[in-house]
């Protein structure tokens, strides 16, 4: 740990979007003591002015090029429909041999993005992804122990530089992370199926109720389950509208597969087959148990 904080102290940080996730990076970086400037590139003027006023960062600035002047180890933590823009106007505006790194939740669709905004210098390019979030957005939504003991997955190109995947898994072991890395098309199947369908399913379910003639009723005694499915239907919408779309081709086979297998347990409920359904929620629980009991 002393060595990675040796090696941060050594870099000037921007982290351009200031929401949960990027105003979580900077506060956990003061948190655990990284006294280096720190700037940010926000989406507007009244956000630049209180992200300054607040003490999380030293400037901040509406233009990215000014917002990453500098640096040597940037952070895009935007939405995944903007890292596109983003990646284009850091071409020509950072540092030579600054590092880049993002957050994004999807990886194939940023790295392609980074391609065409960094061109030859894609080597200092480092893709990444928190494992870590809440269902709120925003400035005020940030709180530094975000990323304290949960997973940062990196998924490094053919032509990622060492020094720069060394400096940027720095960066999360600092905030506490435990860093891993993995091939960026197999990262998009996990979360398609750990993150982003469960989101999908989330949402559609609490639309489809909350449509519902029963509606107050339905929100009046949900507890239990239901209300871990609500905490994910308040996620931002068009955060996850981004991600899906962008992980459409992971997202889809896992649908059609969960929706086959729904269609199935819809036979088994309108036939009475109770031993169909003690047979898949049996299944479910044993994967469930033997994960709980693998863990410890
Ligand atoms: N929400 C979550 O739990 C997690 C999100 N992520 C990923 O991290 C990224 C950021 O997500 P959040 O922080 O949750 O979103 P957020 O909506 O809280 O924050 C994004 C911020 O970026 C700003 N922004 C948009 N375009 C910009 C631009 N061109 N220049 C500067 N700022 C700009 C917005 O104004 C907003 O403040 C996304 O790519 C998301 O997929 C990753 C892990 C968890
Ligand atoms: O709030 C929750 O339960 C989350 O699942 C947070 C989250 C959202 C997006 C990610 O890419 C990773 C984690």
């Amino acid at each position: 740990m002393s060595a990675a904080r040796d090696k941060l102290a050594a870099e000037r940080i921007s982290v351009i979007g200031l929401g949960l996730i990027g105003g979580s990076i900077v506060r956990g970086l003061r948190a655990a003591g990284y006294t280096g400037p720190i700037q940010a590139g926000v989406a507007d003027a009244a956000e630049a002015k209180r992200a300054v006023e607040l003490g999380l960062v030293d400037r901040a600035e509406t233009d990215t090029a000014k917002a990453v002047a500098g640096a040597t180890l940037v952070v895009v933590a935007v939405p995944i429909g903007a890292m596109g823009a983003v990646f284009a106007e850091l071409a020509g505006a950072i540092a030579p041999g600054a590092v880049v790194t993002d957050t994004g939740s999807t990886k194939l669709s940023v790295i392609e993005n980074a391609r065409a905004g960094m061109g030859p210098g894609i080597g200092h390019y480092v893709p990444g992804h928190p494992i870590a979030g809440t269902e709120r957005s925003g400035l005020d939504a940030g709180f530094a122990q975000l990323f304290d003991g949960r997973r940062v997955i990196l998924t490094p190109t053919p032509e990622t530089d060492a020094d720069a995947l060394s400096r940027v898994e720095a960066l999360w072991s600092v905030l506490g992370a435990r860093v891993s890395e993995m091939d960026a098309a197999h990262h998009d199947e996990v979360l398609a199926a750990t993150s982003h369908l469960p989101h999908v399913l989330a949402f559609t379910l609490v639309d489809t109720l909350a449509r519902m003639a029963e509606r107050t009723e339905i929100f009046e005694y949900a507890a239990g389950g239901f209300t871990d499915f609500t905490r994910i239907a308040s996620s931002n919408p068009e955060l996850w509208s981004d991600i899906v779309t962008a992980n459409h081709d992971a997202i889809l086979p896992v649908l059609e597969r969960y929706i086959g297998d729904l269609e199935a347990v819809r036979t088994a409920i309108a036939s009475g087959e109770r031993a169909t359904l003690a047979a898949t929620f049996g299944r479910a629980k044993d994967a469930r148990d033997g994960l709980a009991a693998e863990r410890g």
